[in-house]
């Protein structure tokens, strides 16, 4: 952990520069018919493990909708020690799906829903995905963590999709060290990745990630959880 410490403070550094792609760019529009109507700009970041960027994924009243109904509701999202007393997350959030939500904005989460699944090519059952929205202001950061906890039974987080509400006016990237990756926040662009091999349906070490710290402006995310066992029937047999 101490290496993926110094990589984060080297990546989240004003000197470092991301290495263009080289890989490739294109219109998604082979996981739903609805994507041949509208295809999804996608830019691949890295096959192996997989993690890619959406540009323009979410409109901006979409994002005006869920900044109404979540900005009044932060608190502190629970902050864990690591080492030296030294804060693994400092940021606020909440849970959507703790919120009195009403027809619209269920509608809203559906639509969305849609998308992430559109996105993934994954399977989202409503009542299972996992939606936070989070704020990190001044000095707001996540330290290199997984999302995948190691949970039995299926119920662990396949993958993850970030959505960034807002253009960072310095730092807020979200970076991983073993892939030497770093990815800007930017209004509607979607970050989505991998957190599991699914080979072995075990951890996928390099999909270790964080989010460096916020220097000026303020970071707002969506972070949306799909599960592994939404994708019981179509996950391939293990023999
Ligand atoms: O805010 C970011 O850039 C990363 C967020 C994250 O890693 C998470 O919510 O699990
Ligand atoms: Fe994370």
């Amino acid at each position: 952990m101490q290496e993926a410490d110094e990589k984060y403070t080297r990546l989240c550094g004003a000197s470092h520069k991301p290495k263009p792609s080289r890989l490739i760019c294109n219109y998604k529009m082979d996981s739903s018919p609805f994507l041949r109507l509208a295809p999804l700009k996608m830019e691949m970041l890295s096959m192996d493990p997989y993690v890619v960027v959406f540009h323009e994924a979410i409109y901006d009243s979409e994002i005006d909708e869920l900044r109404r109904l979540c900005e009044s509701r932060l608190s502190r999202t629970e902050i864990a020690k690591q080492g030296k007393n030294k804060s693994i997350r400092s940021s606020s959030g909440v849970w959507i799906f703790e919120l009195d939500l009403n027809r619209q904005q269920l509608e809203l989460l559906e639509r969305i829903r849609r998308r992430v699944a559109d996105m993934s090519g994954l399977l989202i059952d409503f009542n299972s995905q996992e939606v936070q929205y989070m704020e990190y202001v001044f000095g707001g950061h996540y330290y290199p963590h997984w999302d995948f906890k190691g949970i039995p039974h299926l119920e662990d987080r396949i993958a993850t999709v970030l959505f960034y509400l807002n253009d960072v006016a310095r730092g807020g990237a979200t970076i991983f060290p073993d892939l030497e990756l770093l990815v800007q926040p930017e209004r509607g662009k979607v970050l989505h990745w991998h957190n599991m091999d699914l080979g072995t349906y075990d951890l996928e070490k390099r999909s270790l990630h964080g989010a460096c710290p916020v220097i000026m402006g303020k970071k707002e995310v969506i972070s949306h959880w799909i599960r592994d066992w939404d994708q019981m029937f179509i996950r391939p047999c293990i023999a």
